[in-house]
């Protein structure tokens, strides 16, 4: 049987102990490396809680470690600011990104797609891998065509750096493919405090909360005549995303382009 051969980046972080977790159970997925600037030298299965299984934390991403690992796949969960340079030193490695950091806007995903094109080798990413997260985003598509006046709640644990979160972005996004955008609210409406109506894209208002205990939620509210609609995913812990990640890892590994959306690989 082929075995996957894959790297992992972000190794010491909260996705990255857990993807580790998952990819040492599956009999088809080998890893033959990881990367982080936390836990440099030590056993991956040590950090993750699991076997020992000889594969050291390296440091930063280069393209001569991802190529001396004959890497398949390099699933990167660092952090919006080393997510283009590691995606783009693995096109060049010639191993496919599986992306689950969020944080890159437009022009960086095109810069992605362009490379992606020069060198012949695919890409997939994925703002959120698990499948409620898909299927609320889905709904919320759905509802948008009845109705249109719509809010997006995003709430997360207080170590998040982007917002508002990724699932929030494409939920709006997917939202906006389906109702033109519009003005929500009174015409002549303030804010006496800046950022009160939360931030806006095609007049959907998204408001990101940030706070301990918290993991991954979203509300999706939308207001009509009379009536209200409310579509809710939460994210109690981080095993929700493994399942779509091991299925990311084993449709990716031969793609030739980019894709973005795990919806892609759902039937
Ligand atoms: N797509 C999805 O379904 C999901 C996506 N995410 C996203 O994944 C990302 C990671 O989340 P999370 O695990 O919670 O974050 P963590 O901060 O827990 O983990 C990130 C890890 O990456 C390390 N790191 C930073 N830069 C590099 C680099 N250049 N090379 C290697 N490692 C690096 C960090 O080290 P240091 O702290 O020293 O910077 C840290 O150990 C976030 O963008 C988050 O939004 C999260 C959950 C689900
Ligand atoms: O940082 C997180 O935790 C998460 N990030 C992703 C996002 O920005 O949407 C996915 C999920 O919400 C968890």
């Amino acid at each position: 049987m082929k075995k996957i051969r894959v790297f992992v980046a972000g190794a010491s972080g909260k996705m990255g102990q857990e993807v580790i977790r998952s990819i040492l159970k599956e009999d088809d997925l080998l890893l033959v490396g990881a990367s982080d600037t936390r836990h440099q030298g030590m056993d991956v299965g040590f950090v993750a809680g699991t076997q020992r299984v000889g594969v050291d934390i390296t440091g930063p991403l280069d393209i001569d470690t991802l190529r001396s690992a004959k890497a398949d796949v390099l699933v990167d969960f660092t952090n919006p600011q080393s997510v283009l340079k590691n995606s783009k030193t693995a096109i060049l490695a010639g191993v496919v990104p599986v992306i689950g950091t969020t944080g890159l806007d437009e022009a960086e995903i095109s810069e992605i797609r362009v490379l992606v094109e020069k060198e012949n080798v695919g890409a997939f990413l994925a703002p959120n891998f698990s499948i409620g997260a898909i299927l609320m985003m889905r709904f919320a598509k759905e509802s948008a065509k009845y109705f249109p006046h719509v809010d997006i709640i995003e709430l997360h644990h207080d170590q998040k750096l982007d917002a508002p979160s990724g699932t929030a972005l494409k939920t709006a996004e997917g939202i906006l493919e389906v109702r033109e955008p519009m003005v929500q609210g009174h015409p002549n409406e303030y804010e006496k405090i800046p950022g009160a109506r939360g931030a806006d894209l095609g007049g959907i208002h998204i408001h990101s909360v940030r706070l301990p205990g918290l993991i991954a939620h979203q509300e999706v509210l939308f207001g009509g005549l009379g009536q209200s609609l409310s579509i809710r995913h939460d994210a109690f812990s981080r095993e929700t995303y493994m399942p779509g990640i091991i299925l990311s890892i084993r449709k990716s590994y031969e793609l030739t382009e980019l894709i973005v959306g795990l919806d892609n690989f759902l039937d």
